[in-house]
């Protein structure tokens, strides 16, 4: 089995304040301090995390198995060499290996070679850009985090975000990444060329 489809040990459980009193030490049960909401916000965000790692995490094992199921199965019933069989599925293991290795690798704006300064937004720059990785060109939108927490435009910074990750329409523009360092958000989205709406409608209505 490889390192990927090793079991994670489950981290063991913090231990109550209460059961850290010394043992046969008769402690009358004092109430904990309860957090601010601000903390308590965090603590549940941070759970919510951990909890959605490792369910998808246990989805992408089971998905795997699967996968190398299908393929026993389908070998199985096939007129395939014995030797042939096992040399596609080590090919199935190294291609599911390195698929786990390219998700593990977290994207970030030294993935990408920057290129001209293509239009300004409200919160920074829009570049052309290229990623190293596969020549790929992009538009990547830079946001001032401070800049869009001062104007109070977080939230629908996110909706932007939120919606063009998840609508798939030929109308909107595509966004392939999306990430941040300690200053600023960055939104990788396919390069469009050929002007902004305003800039088409002005030419066409004057
Ligand atoms: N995907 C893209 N392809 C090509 N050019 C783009 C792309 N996204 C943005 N631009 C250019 O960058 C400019 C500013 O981008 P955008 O309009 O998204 O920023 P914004 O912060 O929403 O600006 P505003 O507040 O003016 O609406 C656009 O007018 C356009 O010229």
């Amino acid at each position: 089995m490889d390192s990927e489809m090793a079991e994670e040990e489950a981290p063991a459980p913090a231990q109550p304040l209460a059961a850290v009193a010394e043992e046969g030490e008769a402690e009358e049960p004092r109430a904990l301090p309860v957090g601010s909401t601000k903390t308590m916000e965090r603590v549940a965000a941070a759970k919510k995390f951990i909890e959605d790692h490792y369910r998808a995490q246990t989805k992408n094992m089971q998905e795997r198995k699967e996968r190398r199921l299908i393929l026993e199965q389908q070998l199985a019933s096939s007129q395939v060499p014995k030797e042939e069989q096992i040399n596609l599925i080590k090919d199935l293991e190294r291609k599911e290996t390195e698929y786990m290795r390219l998700k593990r690798h977290r994207i970030c704006v030294d993935d990408f070679e920057l290129l001209t300064i293509i239009g300004r937004g409200a919160f920074g720059e829009v570049r052309l850009c290229r990623e190293k990785s596969s020549g790929n060109i992009y538009a990547m939108k830079k946001l001032k985090k401070s800049e869009m927490l001062v104007r109070g435009q977080v939230e629908h910074v996110r909706a932007e975000r939120n919606l063009l990750a998840e609508v798939g329409s030929h109308c909107i523009v595509k966004l392939y990444y999306s990430f941040q360092d300690a200053e600023y958000l960055y939104l990788i989205m396919e390069y469009l060329p050929g002007g902004d709406m305003m800039t088409l409608l002005i030419e066409r209505i004057l």
